[in-house]
């Protein structure tokens, strides 16, 4: 089957039986739930954008049919070009907000897929072809996936298997002839309630993972509804207001979940590490994954920066505060960070490197592990900035029905700026209130922080993992010039 449009994607969601669960009752069918309607219609939306620009958001599979472009191995500067543009049309479609849009986990799985070598090297060749085989399943259905790679907060000072006696972190319980058995629990299924398929894999995290500790080295992937696997909805922020009045909360609240495994019997064509704390260990520093996923990651949030400095701008235009000097400089700080974003994205494009196994260019992952430790603090910071541009203005807001009321011909007078009319300064203001304020906006602003690990670590990992030998033969050469006349002597100069 060739890439899906919307209502195809649709279709399949509503005979979907997954067992998912919002405030305490059973959601039947996703498509028509009140509270998760309007984000099962923005990823069809995405489905059907795959068909008005065919020419960035399609590929082809070896067998000659149209497929997503973020299945692609990329092989050449272009095709890396053509990956950016897909991300950003998609990541355009909700400003940025709808961060695990299937490109996301499509591209993780691309880029497992081109790096099996990795199973081979660590004597798993076997559920390396698996992988192979599950890659070109969800290619060549077109399927949008969610992923929950980080066990539960219990205790964090601990190893896993210290977790309620081991028994709360995702592990495996048993084993059949067909299938291996897990119980416990993963956060934070970000599209649970959207997505066709679950994926575990291992995260930053499994790093640590301890040889004793292999019953919690898992990776695997199972269809949403398959028995065993329960899925609890955080509280919905999707407004079931107008469109005017909740202009984003209305349509692209994406969800998070909790996992939760009950003896779940996992078909062993679907496992791609089971015990194996080595392999487990190597899937994330081995495979690249971090260049990739980092790459749509920041070409996602590059809309973020952009909406934020479009929005900021129109803000202080309308108010006329763009007049004072320190608001000027708080747009130039959105700017910077918005033009800093678009050179690194444009840098790991030209830096890319051959990954030296199948030719797949591999993304510089130099820029873009910096952004991915700075990116958390821009994007709240812009937020910020644009509060601060704002004042009360973002609660200054009639609402639809207030402007379909007697108190209009008020509304008008008072609400106007001086250069918009009152219905169009309340439009931007509704708009960037959703945007910066509202609970979607502070759910937003915790995504950004969180949901590729915490700044401070990535941050440390940045300094630890960093190629130093340039700076220190520059520095060196310097050293080098400080000779002692006793040292001159003892060198023999
Ligand atoms: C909105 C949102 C969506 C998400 N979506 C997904 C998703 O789709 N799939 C998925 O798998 N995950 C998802 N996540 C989870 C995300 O991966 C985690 O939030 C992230 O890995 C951090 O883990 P944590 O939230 O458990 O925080 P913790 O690990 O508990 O960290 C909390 C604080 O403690 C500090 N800390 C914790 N451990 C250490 C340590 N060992 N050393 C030093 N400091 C430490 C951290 O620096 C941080 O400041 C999402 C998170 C959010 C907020």
């Amino acid at each position: 089957m060739p890439a899906r449009t919307g209502a195809q994607y649709l279709e399949k969601l509503k005979k979907d039986r997954r067992e998912i669960y919002l405030d305490g009752e059973r959601i039947e069918d996703i498509t028509v739930h009140p509270q998760l309607k309007g984000g099962a219609e923005s990823i069809a939306h995405l489905y059907d954008l795959q068909y008005l620009h065919p020419e960035v958001m399609l590929t082809e599979n070896e067998n000659g049919e149209k497929v997503g472009t973020a299945f692609m191995f990329p092989k050449s500067k272009d095709d890396l070009w053509k990956l950016h543009k897909a991300t950003k049309l998609w990541s355009e479609a909700s400003a940025g907000i709808m961060g695990r849009s299937p490109d996301y986990l499509n591209i993780t799985f691309a880029c497992y897929a081109s790096r099996t070598d990795v199973w081979d090297k660590y004597g798993e060749s076997e559920k390396g072809k698996n992988l192979e085989n599950y890659f070109k399943y969800i290619r060549d259905n077109d399927l949008c996936l969610t992923h929950c790679i980080v066990n539960p907060q219990v205790d964090r000072s601990v190893p896993e298997a210290q977790q309620g006696e081991g028994d709360l972190a995702l592990h495996k319980v048993g084993e059949t002839e067909d299938s291996i058995i897990v119980s416990g629990a993963r956060m934070l299924g970000t599209l649970a309630p959207f997505a066709d398929e679950m994926t575990i894999y291992p995260s930053r995290a499994g790093q640590g993972i301890r040889p004793e500790d292999s019953k919690y080295a898992l990776m695997f992937a199972v269809p949403m509804d398959h028995p065993g696997m329960m899925l609890l909805n955080r509280d919905s922020f999707s407004k079931q207001r107008d469109l005017f009045d909740y202009p984003l909360s209305s349509r692209f609240d994406e969800q998070d979940a909790i996992v939760i495994f009950d003896n779940c019997h996992i078909p062993k064509d679907r496992v791609f590490i089971d015990g194996n704390t080595e392999l487990y260990r190597a899937v994330t520093a081995e495979v690249n994954w971090g260049a990739y996923i980092v790459f749509q990651a920041m070409t996602r949030a590059l809309t973020k920066l952009e909406f934020l400095f479009g929005i900021g701008h129109m803000i202080a235009d309308m108010n006329g505060v763009n007049a004072f000097d320190h608001i000027k400089e708080k747009l130039g700080e959105i700017w910077q960070y918005k033009e800093l974003t678009r050179t690194a994205i444009v840098s790991a494009i030209e830096g890319a490197q051959d990954n030296g196994v199948n030719g797949v260019l591999i993304p510089d992952g130099r820029p873009l592990q910096a952004l991915r430790g700075l990116m958390p603090k821009w994007i709240p910071r812009s937020i910020e900035l644009i509060q601060l541009i704002g004042g009360g203005g973002f609660l200054c807001t009639p609402s639809k029905k207030d402007m379909q009321g007697h108190l209009r011909p008020f509304i008008d007078k008072y609400y106007q700026a001086r250069n918009k009319s009152a219905l169009e300064k309340i439009k931007v203001n509704r708009l960037a209130w959703d945007f910066i304020g509202s609970d979607l906006a502070g759910r937003g602003e915790l995504y950004e922080r969180f949901y590729l690990i915490d700044s401070f670590r990535v941050t440390m990992d940045t300094y630890t993992n960093a190629d130093k030998e340039v700076e220190m033969a520059l520095v060196k050469k310097f050293l080098d010039q400080m000779v002692l006349e006793e040292e001159a002597v003892a060198n023999g100069k």
